[in-house]
């Protein structure tokens, strides 16, 4: 179980095809590297604008920035809301694949089940566009998740199984 080749189970993203493109196969729809390059430059970019702080003292003068300024924290406080439960939800997700990874290590099967990933990439990618997301951020999402669920069995695999060893990010 410990000499798993990360080779084997970290597969590369394959084509980079449009995520959106219909029809396309779900191993199509994978994330590759360069996309993530491009996401991460455009990140960057963000990162080195120039930032505001949003406070009621900016508002004081003109009724229609305080009229923003209000509906910006209402709007806050449902991003708060939201990010807490993807957090809880993480949280119970990766408590989930854990148990799954000292399953797998016990029963000598190996981190990843690409045939598993490619139901999920097309089913989140169906789920993506009923919702109306843009279908490339249900790609990422699955690729950070899934990709760091396989890491966290291989740990514990590596440690004959003990889940013990995933007090750290993997
Ligand atoms: O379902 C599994 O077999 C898992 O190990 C869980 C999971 C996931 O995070 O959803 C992780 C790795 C596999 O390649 C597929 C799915």
């Amino acid at each position: 179980m410990s000499d798993i080749d990360s080779s084997d189970w970290l597969r590369p993203a394959e084509n980079p095809t449009d995520a959106n493109a219909a029809g396309a196969d779900a191993a199509d729809r994978r994330l590759d590297a360069a996309a993530i390059a491009q996401a991460s430059s455009v990140s960057d970019e963000i990162e080195a604008e120039k930032s505001s702080t949003i406070d009621e003292e900016a508002a004081a003068n003109n009724p229609e920035v305080a009229e923003a300024v209000k509906r910006i924290e209402a709007l806050r406080q449902t991003i708060d809301n939201i990010d807490g439960a993807v957090i809880h939800l993480l949280a119970e997700r990766f408590k989930a694949t854990a148990a799954v990874g000292v399953l797998k290590a016990g029963a000598g099967f190996a981190p990843a089940d690409y045939k598993r990933e490619d139901y999920q990439i097309a089913r989140l990618q169906r789920i993506a566009i009923d919702a109306g997301l843009d279908t490339n951020i249900a790609e990422m999402y699955r690729e950070f998740v899934v990709t760091e669920s396989k890491k966290r069995h291989k740990r514990i695999a590596d440690a004959g199984g003990d889940p013990g060893v995933l007090d750290v990010f993997a």
